[in-house]
């Protein structure tokens, strides 16, 4: 890269794409305009505009359940119809954001009261996966945009330790509990929402009063009934949008509740913005594609199994983990859409952790471990709270992480610095070579204006439409989500096992000594050794 660099004064030009306020530079990566044109022809043989149509345009892609792929069409601020089997889907976009809105309106206007009468001012969204990850994400991102003196807490874990150190906080009389679940069966989140169900009527007593402190947001109107929530106080959306891409729909409200209906429009709308430029640019100028393209190539190409996303902002720090699971989840698939086992890799392990914190803990692996590790790099130019240096010395981290991956220092460099302070013969033959840096590490560095609605949304919709080129280009189908599938079939069939007396024998000798050894720890028997089934 070192050499690119200098063979080119214009690199950085050439290799960096600028939209709205966002700049993407992915000029410090190991490619030339030759590599770019090649996998834009891979691209275009696999027919990649073909397959953006497809998607925009309401066709069953998710195959293997039979379904669209429109969560664009829950940000389409263009206002075009978008047909899901001859019909508009718009008009049902548009009637749900309307009462999300209203209820956005009642909370301005301290309309929405408990059941004692007292202001609602807590928000606990009960949700996991797709449910949670994403309003969990938007929100501790927006706090800047928070309305005063309102709380959101978000339970997702099975672990009753979730809920219970969320209710010690809370006040039954001012909290609203938003159950946000697609299929309103997921285990985790039924459980979760019955024992809050619980906790409320042992505080509100009659069961009029759940009225005023749940609602659901799903798309199952029956098992919503049967939870015994009202149709009023119930958010929907449809089966076209990907649990995992569902932040955008009525599983929004939490965010909406926390920093208002303006803030998650304008959320939208960034996203809309991102929409129209992955729908329209060439591929060469495509945000998205360009990001693809570059992870398929060191996928592919250079055998990089992980790719970290290291946000320099604080109020991103689950922005990580909200795309360790739309990635994972969508791409981490060895099967094609023929049904063949594919003969090539897939999806990335996608990890990540803020900046600076990152630096201090796992950046050593990224510069001199054996394994090359893609890394996107991410940066607000303006702080929410400019105190002192902090954001100067935040930033100035930024720029000399990348640049010290590109260039790394070589022997002689660190020969000289170690001179010039003074070190001795012995130390320095020693030393050298653990201190030199081999550089050529590949990053991409996105720089944004400000960590704003819009900017998030955008930045938001290019990561989901980097792994849907993938998804094209590795021919798989990004939106199914079979593999989580066996383990909840197992949980299942467990759960009993663990409340019987007598030992369990179906299972391999781990799995039978491991539940058995749980039933003896329960029990409260002194350790007797490893469970034998003879
Ligand atoms: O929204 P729900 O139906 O409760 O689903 C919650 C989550 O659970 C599933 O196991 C899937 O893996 C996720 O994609 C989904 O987001």
């Amino acid at each position: 890269m070192k050499d690119l660099f200098a063979r080119d004064l214009h690199r950085f030009h050439r290799f960096s794409i600028r939209f709205n306020d966002i700049l993407v530079d992915f000029s410090k990566n190991i490619i030339t305009e030759q590599t770019l044109s090649l996998l834009i022809s891979l691209a275009r043989r696999l027919d990649l505009s073909g397959a953006v149509d497809k998607m925009f345009s309401g066709e069953l892609i998710n195959a293997t359940e039979n379904r669209a792929v429109l969560h664009t069409a829950l940000r389409n601020k263009g206002n075009f119809p978008v047909l899901f089997q001859g019909q508009d889907v718009m008009p049902g976009v548009k009637r749900v954001l309307a009462k999300m809105k209203q209820f956005s309106r009642e909370i301005d206007l301290g309309k929405l009261r408990g059941y004692t009468g007292k202001a609602i001012n807590t928000f606990v969204n009960i949700g996991i996966g797709g449910s949670d990850l994403g309003p969990l994400m938007v929100t501790e991102s927006l706090r800047p945009f928070a309305r005063k003196g309102v709380s959101v807490y978000f339970v997702s874990n099975i672990d009753g330790t979730h809920l219970a150190e969320i209710l010690k906080n809370i006040n039954p009389e001012t909290t609203l509990f938003l159950v946000a679940s697609k299929t309103f069966t997921t285990q985790e989140t039924m459980t979760n929402a019955h024992s809050a169900r619980e906790w409320f009527l042992s505080h509100a007593g009659d069961k009029a009063h759940i009225e005023k402190h749940f609602v659901a947001i799903s798309t199952n109107a029956s098992a919503v009934d049967a939870f015994g929530i009202s149709p009023a106080n119930r958010f929907e959306f449809w089966d076209w949008v990907g649990g995992r891409y569902s932040l955008w729909s009525a599983i929004g409200l939490s965010i909406v509740c926390y920093v208002g209906y303006d803030h998650f429009d304008a959320l939208l709308r960034g996203g809309y913005e991102m929409d129209e430029h992955f729908r329209t640019t060439p591929l060469e100028k495509n945000i998205p594609v360009v990001l693809a393209l570059i992870g398929v190539w060191y996928n592919n190409f250079f055998g990089a199994h992980t790719e970290a996303i290291l946000p320099y902002d604080q109020y991103m720090h689950r922005f990580p983990a909200y795309f360790q699971q739309a990635n994972m989840e969508s791409n981490g698939k060895s099967i094609d859409r023929s049904g063949k086992k594919v003969v090539y890799h897939t999806g990335p392990i996608i990890w990540g952790e803020p900046g600076t914190n990152g630096q201090h803990a796992f950046y050593q692996l990224i510069h001199q471990g054996t394994r090359m590790v893609p890394a996107d790099f991410l940066a607000p130019a303006l702080s929410h709270n400019p105190m002192g240096a902090h954001h100067e010395i935040l930033l100035s981290n930024f720029f000399a992480q990348t640049e010290a991956l590109l260039s790394g220092r070589d022997e002689q460099a660190v020969i000289r610095e170690m001179k010039d302070a003074g070190g001795n013969s012995l130390s320095l033959e020693t030393l050298v070579p653990h201190r030199v840096f081999q550089g050529n590490r590949p990053t991409n560095s996105i720089l944004f204006k400000q960590l704003t609605p819009r900017i998030l949304g955008s930045l938001i919709a290019m990561y989901e439409h980097k792994i849907f080129t993938q998804g094209v280009i590795w021919n798989i189908f990004s939106f199914d989500q079979w593999g989580v599938e066996l383990g909840k079939d197992l949980a299942r069939k467990i759960l009993p096992e663990l409340g019987t007396p007598d030992a369990v024998t179906n299972h391999d000798s781990s799995t039978n000594g491991l539940i058995n050894t749980f039933k003896s720890m329960v029990r409260g028997e002194t350790w007797g050794g490893f469970y034998n089934p003879e």
